[in-house]
């Protein structure tokens, strides 16, 4: 890629003038023309149809809807990534631009400890604890919404070893600072064969790391009779979700060295039947109202708990963006990408469409307002999160010393009764950190700590409606990060060399339904709630383009209506021997097969561009047909669901493992489980098999014209079948590798009513 840089150079003569990042804007010329000719082509059909609509029925009124949509889509598209915008970032001249690095502290959140193994959230602990940032300016809280002891232990247990981690990291400059991926890395393999010393040093941390592992699933196994004995009795009653508040502070760096170990918290907060708990945005807010009382650091890094830090200068990539000039005060959050480690060859689950769309939609958007928030691998600012405006950013810290019960009582109002929490955040909201004498005494904070975990503490607050993550859609993140945006806010998008973070993708046919699922869900919520992107550009300070961003990934649920119609419309054709696709004697037969080509082309040069093989590619289109149609549908339907008051939306954990334990014997081939989220798929597999058989045994409905199905729609039904394919082995899988019997018959049971509704349709 070539790049264009929009700053002049600073000369190297002066230190002090050179700049902590620089904006490059990414040269597209050739990306945004055939982009303009996908649109062009997209008109061009759209006109056809509208020319030729008189003369044919519904169906053709059906696909000019569709290609209406697919049009929009396009567009949407073409707006975010019009200007892609690169940072690059220079953290080698943070130390003569910055006399302090400011304190950070450091989230991760965990909820089950089936779904997400200890050994994981322990993997992205000791990762953020070994982080090459100075450890009395770091703190790590980790909220564990599962409540295991199991993960406590794990915790106190990773402690001990990181004492040994962290230097050993330090002295040998490991990259790779998770040691799970660290002992099955290149760098280690590579290391061993140096010096006598590393080589003994390694031996020595590999053998503790394999003993932490032993103990950790040891108490997996014995989970049910764990000794509820010292640390551990205030688990002892523990029901998942109908317990106290429990806070502990693992470790303390008492003696504020910089060198150290980081402070390390744990965090489980209070959960009642009758209160709702928000989820992760809870958890989130507990988080911060526990570190605000603690050691309020005025920055944040959030992970989950599988996305470990994998480069280890992330803090210091990141502060380059936050610090410095009066201009980037003005970039509320710094956002890295979501990579992920340890694939399954050929990515059978579309894990790499995301990374696609963080290396051109998302720098796109970096162009207009700043990224999206993606939930982790995320660094904020503590006042912004605070509610604070860029405008009033400005005139912070001016009258500090004035302030009065007044003002305080207004802050008492927003963030809860907690004396502590209404002074930390007080001193945030007026910018004071320096006079903040950051506590190195975290211990004594431990009761009002606990406090403000309870579920009560934000009753009639404005925790979760104006400051902190905002509830009310299962992509909290999207949303807090549009009422950030909406204030007027910009984000820069954070993507060095070397990949910040590397969490898990979903590695199975349940997985992935579960989570784009959610997405859906949560993404569509937005839309409908009075924070939606539309609202906050008409009220407030969102951009009219940025709008149109979010609009592209708010609107991903409604998407699979015209998919799913579009996906059948060649069924139907071939059922009832119509068509809606130009003749091959038609000059207009060229327009659907440049369309196809062209767009495919592109689609498979940014796959290449970003390192991926052709069959990658293609597994990746197949999957987002595949969810596009079936997750995505029933985010849709559960959002009407909770718009017509019958079922509110949930957050279903995503399954995170280390990857394949062996009892897989194909981890590429697709699973199904007895969802109906499987149910459309298999009955459009069904359908075109169906359709295509009786089109070429010449059954079909009576009363066509001469003019019928043809080549065009043969094709389509053929490419439908390529894209489902999962589904038809799934036809003949045993176990989780096939469909199961009551999705099947579902399946006949729908395809058998769409067929004869053909049949009246034709006939009439
Ligand atoms: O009640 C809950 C539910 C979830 N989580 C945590 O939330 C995180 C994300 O959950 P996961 O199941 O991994 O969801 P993903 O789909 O992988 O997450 C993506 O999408 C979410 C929004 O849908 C964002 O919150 C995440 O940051 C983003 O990585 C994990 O650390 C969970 O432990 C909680 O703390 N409490
Ligand atoms: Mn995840």
């Amino acid at each position: 890629m070539q790049f264009r840089s929009t700053r002049v150079k600073a000369s190297m003569a002066n230190p002090i003038t050179l700049p902590l990042h620089e904006r490059i804007l990414r040269k597209n010329k050739l990306k945004r023309a055939t982009e303009l000719v996908i649109f062009f082509l997209l008109l061009s059909l759209l006109i056809y149809r509208l020319r030729l609509l008189h003369a044919h029925g519904f169906v053709w009124l059906l696909a000019f809807f569709c290609e209406s949509w697919f049009t929009f889509i396009w567009i949407l598209i073409m707006n975010a990534k019009w200007n892609p915008i690169d940072n690059k970032t220079y953290p080698d001249r943070l130390r003569t631009r910055i006399h302090e690095l400011p304190p950070v502290d450091l989230f991760v959140t965990t909820a089950d400890p089936v779904l997400e193994p200890p050994i994981i959230t322990v993997n992205t602990v000791l990762s953020l604890l070994a982080l090459d940032y100075p450890a009395n300016k770091l703190a790590c809280y980790v909220s564990d919404d599962g409540a295991s002891p199991v993960t406590f232990y794990s915790l106190v247990e990773a402690l001990k070893f990181a004492k040994l981690w962290i230097p050993f990291c330090k002295k040998y400059n490991i990259q790779t600072r998770a040691p799970f991926q660290y002992f099955s890395s290149k760098e280690f393999e590579t290391a061993r064969d140096v010096s006598s010393k590393f080589h003994k040093d390694i031996i020595y941390v590999k053998e503790e790391y394999a003993q932490l592992c032993r103990k950790i699933e040891t108490a997996e196994k014995n989970s049910t009779q764990f000794a509820f004995t010292k640390e551990f009795s205030a688990f002892s009653k523990v029901e998942r979700r109908n317990h106290q508040s429990i806070v502990k502070v693992i470790w303390e760096n008492k003696d504020n060295l910089a060198d150290g170990v980081p402070h390390l918290v744990y965090v489980a907060r209070e959960k009642q039947p009758n209160y709702p708990h928000h989820y992760k945005a809870g958890a989130m807010n507990v988080l911060v109202r526990v570190s605000g009382v603690m050691t309020n650091s005025p920055f944040m890094l959030n992970v989950d708990c599988d996305m470990f830090a994998n480069n280890a200068q992330v803090v210091l990539h990141a502060m380059c963006l936050l610090l410095g000039s009066e201009n980037e005060r003005e970039i509320a959050y710094v956002q890295c990408p979501q990579h992920f480690y340890g694939g399954i060859k050929d990515d059978p689950f579309g894990a790499s469409s995301l990374i696609v769309l963080q290396e051109y939609i998302v720098p796109g958007v970096g162009g207009i307002q700043g990224p999206f928030y993606g939930g982790t691998g995320c660094f904020h600012r503590r006042n912004v999160i605070y509610g604070l405006s860029p405008d009033d950013a400005k005139i912070q810290g001016k009258n500090y010393l004035s302030h009065g019960k007044q003002e305080e009582e207004a802050i008492r109002a927003k963030f809860g009764c907690s004396a502590q929490l209404v002074k930390s955040a007080s001193q945030t909201l007026l910018g004071s950190h320096e006079k903040l004498n950051c506590p190195n005494d975290i211990t004594r904070s431990l009761k009002i700590a606990t406090q403000v975990a309870d579920c009560s503490y934000e009753s009639d607050t404005l925790w979760g409606t104006k400051i902190g993550w905002l509830y009310g859609s299962t992509a909290e993140d999207v949303l807090t990060g549009l009422q950030i945006h909406a204030r007027g806010w910009r984000s820069a998008y954070l993507s060095p060399e070397r990949s910040a973070f590397l969490g898990c993708a979903p590695f199975a046919g349940p997985a992935v339904m579960t989570q784009q699922k959610r997405w859906a869900t949560g993404l569509l919520e937005i839309l409908f709630c009075k924070n939606s992107p539309i609202i906050a550009t008409i009220k407030a300070n969102l951009k009219f383009r940025q709008c149109l961003s979010y609009l592209y990934i708010n609107i991903w649920g409604l998407r699979s209506i015209p998919e799913l119609c579009y996906v059948v419309l060649p069924a139907y054709c071939l059922l009832t021997n119509t068509y809606i696709f130009p003749k091959v004697s038609e000059n207009a037969f060229w327009i659907p097969i440049s369309l196809v080509v062209i767009y495919n082309l592109t689609t498979l040069s940014e796959y290449l561009h970003c390192g991926f093989s052709v069959k990658v590619w293609w597994n990746n289109q197949r999957m987002s047909r595949i969810t596009a149609t079936t997750a995505w549908l029933f985010g849709v339907l559960s959002v009407v669901l909770k718009l017509i008051g019958l079922s509110d939306t949930v957050f279903e954990i995503t399954r995170k493992d280390q990857g394949d334990d062996g009892t897989n014997t194909n981890p590429g081939q697709f699973t199904f489980d007895d969802s109906p989220v499987f149910v459309p798929g298999t009955a459009l597999v069904l359908l075109h098999v169906t359709a295509l058989v009786l089109w070429t045994l010449g059954i079909q409905s009576p009363g066509q014209s001469a003019l019928g199905a043809g080549l065009g729609e043969v094709i389509c039904s053929l490419l439908v079948l390529l894209n489902f394919l999962p589904f038809l082995i799934g036809f003949f899988g045993k176990g989780s590798y096939g469909i199961p019997l009551s999705t099947i018959c579902k399946s006949v049971a729908s395809v058998g009513l769409f067929i004869h509704f053909c049949r009246r349709a034709s006939t009439n």
